[in-house]
């Protein structure tokens, strides 16, 4: 195992880019304990270098996993021993990442935007251009969006947040992230659309201006600088942030399994190997510290929407215990809402409940921190897909998941606002 990984790590560095050619993503069905057993087992057989992609907890079980090409005989003959279920989601990784490369190459413009109008919102963009599009917006809306730092990334990329206000002093906030796991792509794209909405309706939409007099809104795009420019320059898969680990080979921690909620608990991995590295201590990410520190010094946050993709749910805490959350009620039926204004315009249908009764168990999970905080309306979502494309969500999707998204944020925020004294 450890002899493969440096030598993925040279290629890597010799090649800059790893590559996933012949790689193929499985859709497994576990259909009772044994087999679940079994493929937990078979996840963590490091050598094997299997990449979880999604998991839903109820059986029969499905669980989506990247398989390197010189894993795919063993784990098809792992499978087809054990008589457990599974057909090939994504045939050939690399093809669909060709593709991608080539759309992002083909719709880059000549000359970047001029203002926000021109902005590409259909497309996926590079740290940079997100960085670029963010100064164009503060420039041209200042008496509305501002830009706070709010700290470094690991390797000293800025952590930007735009704020949207009409003025007034420490009012109640709306905290939106985007992006805290970086190859999940149509987040940041999402959150960048996001951000145009805002200034775009308020004046113009009531229900938005509504929210807007009465509260600010928190938006961090690119929540994982440094693991999104990973993905750009040397592997699109990649998930966490890129601080090495003392005494291992393997570089980063899953800044949403960081959190001081259940740290450490079932649900979270102390092998700095896994995607689900929890990290040597809460909060020991700079990119979760920052947002814990703004969290507590701004104090009045009434709600925390963390967006990621894929699987089309709509969760609320808590991830690391089956104790139902106090304000469970009041959550499953916004949650209900809120999916149901999301359906209403392309039909796209998605699950909601908590974290460990919808997907699986998490510890160290960002919203069950953040409700613990006292910010009663947390939730993550899973944008699209259900695993057509997964992480590699074509960008002719972009749009429609925005604005699916967007009506689902508003039934969140608009019962936030009309909560909130
Ligand atoms: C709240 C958790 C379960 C969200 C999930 C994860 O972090 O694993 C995303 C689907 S990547
Ligand atoms: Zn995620």
């Amino acid at each position: 195992m450890k002899g493969l990984l440096v030598l993925t790590a040279l290629f890597v560095a010799v090649f800059g880019k790893e590559t996933f050619e012949g790689d193929q993503v499985l859709r497994i069905t576990a259909r009772d304990e044994v087999q679940l057993t079994l493929l937990k087992d078979l996840s963590e057989m490091e050598y094997l270098q299997l990449d979880v992609w999604m998991e839903t907890t109820d059986l029969p079980t499905s669980v989506d996993i990247r398989v390197p090409f010189t894993s795919l005989q063993t784990v098809k003959a792992f499978l087809e021993t054990e008589d457990i279920e599974y057909f090939i989601m994504i045939k050939d990784l690399q093809v669909m990442l060709d593709e991608e490369k080539e759309q992002m190459l083909s719709s880059a413009r000549a000359t970047a935007p001029r203002t926000s109008d021109d902005y590409d919102y259909s497309n996926y963009h590079t740290i940079a251009d997100i960085y670029a599009f963010q100064d164009m917006l503060v420039a041209e809306n200042p008496n509305l969006v501002s830009k706070i730092v709010i700290g470094q990334s690991y390797q000293g990329r800025p952590l930007n947040v735009l704020k949207f206000s009409t003025g007034g002093t420490n009012k109640p906030g709306i905290w939106l992230d985007t992006g805290i796991h970086s190859r999940e792509w149509v987040t940041q794209a999402s959150g960048t659309w996001f951000a145009k909405k805002i200034v775009t309706d308020y004046g113009r939409d009531a229900a938005l201006t509504a929210i807007l007099d009465k509260m600010d809104i928190f938006l961090e795009i690119v929540t994982n600088p440094d693991g999104y420019y990973y993905t750009h320059t040397s592997n699109r898969m990649w998930r966490k942030t890129r601080k090495p680990n003392p005494g291992s080979s393997c570089i980063g921690t899953d800044p949403n399994r960081n959190w001081d909620a259940g740290f450490g608990g079932p649900g979270a991995s102390d092998s700095p190997c896994s995607e689900t590295y929890r990290g040597p201590k809460a909060h020991s990410e700079s990119e979760v510290k920052s947002i814990v520190d703004f969290v507590k010094s701004h104090g009045n946050l009434q709600a925390f929407v963390s967006i990621h993709s894929y699987s089309q749910m709509l969760l609320y805490p808590y991830g690391y215990t089956r104790t139902p959350c106090k304000d469970e009620s009041e959550l499953h039926n916004l949650a209900r809402k809120a999916i149901t204004d999301l359906a209403s315009l392309y039909g796209t249908s998605y699950r909601y409940g908590s974290i460990i009764n919808t997907i699986y168990q998490a510890s160290g999970g960002t919203i069950d921190w953040t409700y613990n905080q006292g910010v009663k309306y947390s939730y993550t979502f899973e944008l699209r897909d259900t695993g057509r494309y997964g992480f590699i969500l074509p960008d002719n999707q972009i749009l429609p998941t925005a604005k699916e998204t967007w009506l689902a944020l508003m039934a969140i925020m608009e019962h936030t606002k009309d909560n909130t004294n």
